[in-house]
């Protein structure tokens, strides 16, 4: 059981500050909805319906990316999934959003800006740090309590996941309770078969870590997205490179060149990698092209190839249990969809033990017509799914865990 506090314990009539994570995938400036929106409205729902004030606190990308925006639009599908109105503020504790909080009536809901518009929010430091930042110390004394729904940024030592706790009273939300328990159970189960873990997406330094850490977890890896071009790079192929506007490669593979060529001197016979990519034609089309025919890249790959896939099927067929982190290709358009869709679909048919993580990888589930009832467990969460795979402490949880051995003391 955890050893957090939950919203059964949460004292009537609060003034509530509720950190979500609605990071979602960003199209024309626009947050596309997703499972977080759906998973995310139960407890705000339950908190309004208590009649608690509540306020919302979130991130969105990370400053000078694309997807770095503000949380108007995350707002209006908040609302649409809480079935409430939902207030923003473009502030997070400046004097419009102290105006806007205490405005707030009983059963009401406020959004506040992206917590990474504020310079205290990012700066790993100590929870004890960050409680005495400007953010925190501004914030906290208009609330009773503070609760923590945000299990897939739970890895993240940031001022609205950390300080907080150490000043307030504080709670876990359902996701937080769900997805917690769901993932420990994974990290401590044991399976009698071989354990497979499909790797993916552009989060590469994140799972390649994991990658070290499980080694003795896992039977086998089968690679596919940027960490799957990074290790074809590191084993000799002309991929896994930036070309043109792309910067998904190059940074990461400096960081992580020494780990990844470790982990395939010593782990390269558990590691598949695509035998084949594929990439946008000159007409538009999808275009596939087998590694070994490469002279040198010229061009994004997008998935992996048909090939790749019918070689990871039988992998995953004969598993007892298959966790995935990241697509293996940009599912998103429907042109690049086969590596993720194909994976899953052979996960789907077997009746292993199964876990699907990652927030924009979990949304390949539905998009292609797939049921969350294939699957063991579909995780919302990308890095702290993966951290929790491999039982290394996620700091949010942490502090929950110490504000609730304090309120026991
Ligand atoms: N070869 C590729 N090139 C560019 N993007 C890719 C490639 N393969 C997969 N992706 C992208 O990876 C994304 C999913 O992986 P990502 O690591 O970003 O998120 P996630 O695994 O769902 O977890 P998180 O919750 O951490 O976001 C998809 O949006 C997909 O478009
Ligand atoms: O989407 C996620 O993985 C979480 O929101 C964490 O986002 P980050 O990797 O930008 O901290």
């Amino acid at each position: 059981m955890p050893a957090f506090n939950t919203l059964d314990d949460l004292s009537a009539d609060s003034r509530v500050l509720v950190r979500l994570d609605l990071n979602s995938p960003i199209e024309d400036g626009t947050p596309q909805d997703n499972r977080r929106f759906e998973r995310h409205a139960e407890t705000v729902r339950e908190l309004a319906e208590a009649g608690h004030r509540v306020v919302l606190l979130a991130h969105q990308g990370r400053p000078g990316r694309d997807d770095f925006t503000s949380l108007g639009g995350h707002a209006e599908i908040l609302a649409d999934r809480v079935g409430r109105d939902v207030g923003f503020v473009a502030d997070t504790y400046g004097d419009e959003a102290l105006e806007a909080i205490d405005a707030l009536d009983a059963g009401e809901i406020l959004l506040l800006e992206n917590t990474r518009m504020c310079d205290d929010e990012l700066p790993e430091a100590s929870p004890e740090e960050k409680a005495e930042t400007e953010f925190v110390r501004t914030l906290a004394p208009l609330f009773d309590a503070y609760v923590n729904d945000a299990y897939s940024a739970a890895h993240r030592k940031h001022a609205s996941l950390v300080g907080f706790p150490l000043v307030l009273p504080a709670y876990a939300g359902r996701v937080m309770e769900t997805e917690y328990e769901a993932n420990t159970a994974i990290a401590t189960r044991e399976f009698d078969g071989p354990v497979t873990m499909v790797v993916g997406g552009t989060k590469a330094t994140d799972v390649i870590g994991v990658m070290d850490a499980l080694d003795d977890r896992v039977d086998r890896f089968l690679l596919g997205g940027v960490a799957g071009e990074l290790f074809l790079r590191a084993a000799g192929h002309p991929v896994g490179r930036d070309v043109g506007e792309m910067d998904l490669f190059d940074e990461q593979w400096e960081r992580n060149r020494e780990l990844i060529e470790s982990v395939l001197d010593e782990r390269g016979d558990a590691i598949r990698l695509a035998s084949d990519l594929a990439y946008e034609g000159p007409d538009g089309e999808r275009a596939e092209v087998p590694v070994d025919d490469i002279g040198e890249k010229e061009t994004g790959y997008l998935d992996v190839g048909t090939t790749t896939v019918a070689d990871y099927e039988p992998a995953i067929r004969e598993s007892d249990a298959v966790f995935v982190k990241g697509a293996l290709g940009v599912f998103e358009d429907e042109r690049f969809a086969d590596g993720t869709v194909g994976v899953l679909d052979a996960i789907a048919e077997t009746d292993c033990f199964s876990v699907v993580g990652g927030g924009d990888t979990s949304r390949a589930i539905e998009m292609y017509g797939l049921s969350e009832a294939d699957f063991s467990h579909v995780s919302i969460a990308g890095g702290a799914y993966i951290r929790a795979l491999t039982g290394e402490p996620l700091p949010a949880v942490e502090t929950l865990e110490a504000a609730a051995e304090r309120r026991r003391d």
